[in-house]
């Protein structure tokens, strides 16, 4: 199979047709259609094979994970989507593969209503670029900038299952071909659910004043948004919303970790004004409230202990080739 006819076969009509996409694949460029009112928000994440997904995994979980992590950028924004490019690095033009992993990837072009409207095929070690495209109401727009001392800071989505999931296909490679016993852990790495949905309708009913998408470790990437925001946090350890399965696999103190630093986790970071809580937990019941904005810098316990923010970091150490 050539170049030309893997991209028909296998990267054409994925996702629905939306009327913001004048052009899809098969021209030099796509072409959006912006509404009055709408800014554009763009992101790209790129997914190489051993370091964002384990090598050997199941090729629908790519698809799916790798639009995921990077359609969780848009949901941080309070966008909504409207396309995505993908440039993708195969070693080999192997059609079980591909159909599966475009099955995947569809799945979740169809779920959020996301379709494909361009991209890049080459040969190489494994690797996925997804670039996503969406619409935000000027008026609505988040930003990691913006959060206040006095407000609350909340967080939509588990902590600590995908670190957890990744731990369990390190010490069972078998089930990552496995895809219907995946336990909550192992869906949360393999398959995380970008919270598009949950983001627009909290973004319509109740004032966000920052947000971002967890990728790297809770601590990690509210320590962006408390620079971003020049405020510090203090954040109430036994408030983190983990689910049971973490708690019984790992233990208490494990589970933490995994939930302050593991990352992988694409669970939404927002502040708001602590009398507009009830009403955003209205909106979105899952939302649970993990602590408050203070003046000044960094994180701390209510008891005033200093939470140092290490996360995932590509170059930390400078191991590989140095
Ligand atoms: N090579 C680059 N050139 C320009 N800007 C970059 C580059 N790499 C990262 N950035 C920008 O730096 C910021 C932080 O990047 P990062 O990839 O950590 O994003 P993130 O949203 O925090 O993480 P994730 O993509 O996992 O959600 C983003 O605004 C991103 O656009
Ligand atoms: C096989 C394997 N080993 C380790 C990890 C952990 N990991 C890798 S990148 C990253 C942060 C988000 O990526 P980025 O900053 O590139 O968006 C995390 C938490 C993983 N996902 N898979
Ligand atoms: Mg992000």
């Amino acid at each position: 199979m050539d170049e030309f006819a893997l991209i028909r076969r296998f990267f054409t009509g994925l996702g629905p047709k939306v009327p913001e996409i004048l052009l899809g694949p098969g021209d030099d460029c796509a072409l959006l259609q912006m509404q009055a009112g709408e800014q554009l928000a763009i992101s790209v994440d790129t997914s190489v094979e051993g370091r964002h997904f384990p090598a050997q995994a199941d090729p629908w979980a790519i698809g799916w994970r790798c639009l995921g992590v990077a359609l969780s950028d848009l949901a941080a924004m309070g966008a909504r989507p409207l396309g995505f490019t993908l440039a993708i690095t195969l070693p080999d033009a192997d059609e079980n593969w591909l159909t599966e992993f475009s099955r995947g990837l569809g799945a979740l072009a169809d779920q959020l209503a996301c379709p494909l409207i361009g991209g890049d095929t080459t040969r190489g070690p494994l690797t996925l670029s997804v670039q996503v495209q969406g619409a935000v109401d000027r008026q609505h727009v988040w930003r990691r900038s913006g959060a206040q001392p006095g407000q609350i800071i909340a967080v939509l989505g588990s902590l600590g299952s995908a670190a957890a999931g990744l731990r369990s296909f390190h010490e069972q490679p078998e089930r990552l071909h496995d895809r219907a016993s995946w336990d909550s852990l192992e869906k949360a790495y393999m398959l995380p659910q970008p919270l598009i949905q949950e983001a627009l309708g909290l973004s319509r009913g109740v004032s966000i004043s920052s947000a971002i998408d967890i990728s790297d470790g809770l601590l990690a990437d509210l320590q962006h948004l408390l620079a971003s925001s020049a405020v510090a946090a203090e954040l109430d350890l036994e408030q983190l919303p983990l689910d049971p399965l973490l708690l019984k696999r790992l233990g208490k103190t494990l589970a933490l970790d995994a939930a302050l630093h593991g990352g992988d986790d694409y669970a939404l970071l927002l502040t708001l004004d602590e009398a507009d809580f009830p009403l955003a937990r209205n909106l979105c019941p899952q939302l649970t409230r993990i602590g408050r904005l203070v003046k000044g810098a960094g994180i701390r316990t209510p008891e005033g202990d200093l939470l140092e923010p290490e996360g995932y970091n590509h170059f930390s150490g400078q191991q590989e080739g140095s």
